[in-house]
């Protein structure tokens, strides 16, 4: 799918989320439109619709665990990798793990940011999916596939509920995915 596309959910899956998504102008800074979930996670057909959804993706892409990236990713993840009978490993911002981890820095639009990953959270035999709510720049996203990969696990993929495809992001993370899919169920 194409970042000008409209994603990989089907038109009435879309339609429920795009519904309960809203938009917030000039949040957390001026300029920026910030996609605001939580709508989506009080609504409990539309949270059980992504939830079905993410987990049959799990299953599509032969996962056997499930990333969630700190923090609305952890809402869409954990649930996903429940309802496919699969473990959820958290992939945090520095220095809130208490076992030994591997640390990934990444560019910002203005900085650096650094994520961790517990060493032994997934390692050679995983096949990895990554969930995660929004790829806006796509940096939390590559830093994440190049911690699996350091830890020695496969990348099964990416899925986010909301590409913003204004944004470089899936460029961004073309080298680091390879072959690995990048799936948005919805693209903006
Ligand atoms: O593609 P990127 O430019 O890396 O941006 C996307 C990331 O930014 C947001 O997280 P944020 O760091 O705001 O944290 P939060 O989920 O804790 O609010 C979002 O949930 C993604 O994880
Ligand atoms: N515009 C946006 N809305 C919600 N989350 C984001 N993360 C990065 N950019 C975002």
């Amino acid at each position: 799918m194409s970042a000008t596309g409209v994603g990989t959910a089907d038109e009435k899956l879309r339609d429920l989320l795009l519904t309960h998504i809203h938009d917030v102008a000039d949040y957390p800074k001026p300029g920026v439109m910030f996609k605001d979930i939580t709508p989506l996670l009080a609504d409990a057909t539309a949270f059980a619709a992504l939830t079905d959804e993410l987990a049959a993706l799990c299953k599509r892409h032969g996962a056997t665990k499930v990333v969630g990236l700190e923090a609305r990713g952890f809402i869409l993840g954990a649930p996903a990798a429940v309802r496919a009978g699969l473990g959820f490993v958290p992939v945090r911002k520095a220095g809130k793990l208490p076992g030994a981890t591997l640390a990934q820095a990444y560019e910002l639009e203005y900085g650096t940011a650094e994520i961790e990953m517990h060493a032994d959270a997934v390692g050679p035999g995983d096949r990895v999916l990554v969930i995660d709510d929004v790829l806006a720049t796509g940096g939390t996203a590559e830093a994440s596939l190049r911690l699996i990969r350091r830890a020695g696990a496969e990348v099964a993929g990416v899925v986010v509920l909301m590409e913003l495809g204004f944004l470089p992001g899936r460029e961004r993370l073309a080298d680091a995915l390879g072959d690995a899919p990048l799936e948005a169920l919805i693209t903006v």
